[in-house]
């Protein structure tokens, strides 16, 4: 048995969203969120599925917390949502919003707990959704006025904060492939959306500074792994355009402040452009503090003509997969991230997100889900090579903390090492809760 330690420091924690927890959905003044709405409509969630109730978190504080102290964690990562702040979005602030984040915030502070708050994690208010939503340029003021009133109201009790989580989800997922709220499958308004949502990161950093806040501010993208299945041109090229679409497209403005030329070219032969106004790309380059990376799978692309958005096909290798469908594919995390300092330079990494969804149910008391921990162990074993081999890694936090609603999938996919009843609300640690309490406990895994 080989033990691998982490560095002195590395903090060790995980994940959750607003929407995904709290339910609560029109208690205390909250407004509608455009995923209120969404998952209100027949069709658009498995088995009709809605967050009006989640998993109560709104209501369980000390039950919630408690579970993170067992763990053990260093860092908490939640999300605020905008509406219990600003249930039009803008205007008249909601203090009983406010003061429920204030309770969360001050119990994992007496817990020694760490907040990492995210301040869009998809729960944009309706009410600016009906004015155009991210497609309108508005939003990014209303949004950096909303980030504001926060680092304002948290200042130095909150010392982490993320922008925007996964950018490509909320433009292309939820505006092109109309998958998530608000449900939208318009490549142009996904584009702009995507170019707005950077601008809204950029002003909020360059706000933050303004405001010469204590900790720090970064962004977390979700980022995927695709590899050539041959060093066919065609096949080489493939996988680029389904990195780049997800990657790329997101991180080069963020570094390097301008979109990839190869991904600007195979949008516009699809017929979209982005709309970029003189200050834009300056604004959106902000530094940051760090870099928040969500990673899940990868897969080997083939060039298939007409196969999707980037003419790449995902070749089955007959790898596992989770029970969401996803390739397990560990190694493209080590590639993925050296990568990333090949490209961006050495800027500090938070895992803020990786996890697998399986759907063990309790059985005796106990959730056996041990190919979760088998997924945990390949992944933080290349997290550890990684870091071995020179990325500037400050932490980890496995999504998620608890199952929760998982989107469009409603509450048919759990990703917790914590299991929900979904009927009762009881929490029950599942046996990777268990195991990763050892890993952050030591410092170390052990394979
Ligand atoms: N699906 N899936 C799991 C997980 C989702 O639950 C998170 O909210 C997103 O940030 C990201 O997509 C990853």
């Amino acid at each position: 048995m080989q033990k691998l330690i982490f560095p002195e420091h590395f903090q060790w924690g995980t994940a959750t969203a607003s929407y995904q927890i709290e339910g609560a959905w029109n208690a205390d003044g909250r407004g509608l969120s455009i995923w209120d709405v969404f998952s209100h409509t027949p069709g658009k969630v498995k088995n009709g599925d809605t967050g009006d109730v989640a998993c109560d978190s709104y209501h369980r504080i000390d039950e919630d917390v408690a579970l993170l102290q067992k763990l053990g964690v260093k860092v908490y990562r939640f999300s605020v949502a905008w509406p219990r702040i600003y249930p039009e979005g803008t205007g008249t602030l909601n203090k009983p919003g406010l003061d429920y984040y204030h309770r969360l915030v001050d119990a994992l502070l007496a817990a020694d707990i760490e907040p990492f708050c995210t301040l869009y994690h998809w729960d944009l208010p309706q009410a600016l959704q009906e004015k155009g939503g991210w497609d309108n340029r508005e939003t990014i003021d209303h949004f950096v006025h909303y980030a504001e009133t926060l680092f304002q109201q948290f200042n130095g009790k909150i010392k982490n904060w993320i922008t925007i989580n996964e950018p490509w989800c909320v433009s292309i997922l939820s505006n092109y492939l109309g998958a998530h709220a608000p449900g939208n499958q318009d490549l142009q308004m996904a584009l702009d959306i995507g170019h707005h949502l950077l601008l809204a990161h950029g002003k909020t950093v360059q706000r933050f500074r303004q405001l010469n806040m204590e900790g720090q501010i970064g962004i977390a993208p979700n980022v995927s792994w695709n590899e050539p299945y041959s060093n066919r041109e065609e096949d080489v090229a493939a996988a680029r355009r389904m990195r780049g679409a997800c990657n790329e497209w997101f991180l080069d403005p963020l570094f390097k402040g301008s979109y990839p030329d190869f991904m600007v070219a195979w949008y516009q032969k699809m017929g979209a452009s982005v709309n970029i106004q003189p200050e834009d790309m300056a604004i959106i380059q902000q530094p940051i503090d760090f870099l928040g990376i969500n990673y899940y799978t990868g897969s080997l692309v083939t060039y298939k003509q007409g196969e999707g958005d980037y003419d790449g096909e995902d070749v089955e290798e007959g790898r596992e997969r989770t029970d969401i469908g996803w390739n397990i594919y560990p190694e493209g995390f080590y590639n993925v991230l050296t990568w990333l300092t090949e490209q961006y330079g050495d800027v500090p990494i938070y895992i803020t997100e990786n996890g697998a969804c399986y759907n063990d149910e309790v059985q005796n008391g106990k959730v056996a889900d041990t190919r979760r921990i088998a997924y945990l162990q390949k992944h933080l074993l290349q997290l550890h090579r990684a870091i071995a081999s020179g990325v500037n890694m400050k932490g980890y936090m496995t999504w998620s903390l608890m199952d929760n609603f998982e989107w469009a999938e409603g509450y048919s996919k759990r990703f917790g090492i914590v299991h929900v009843n979904f009927e009762t609300l009881v929490r029950t640690p599942k046996q990777s809760f268990e195991w990763y309490q050892q890993v952050i406990a030591h410092n170390r895994l052990e394979v």
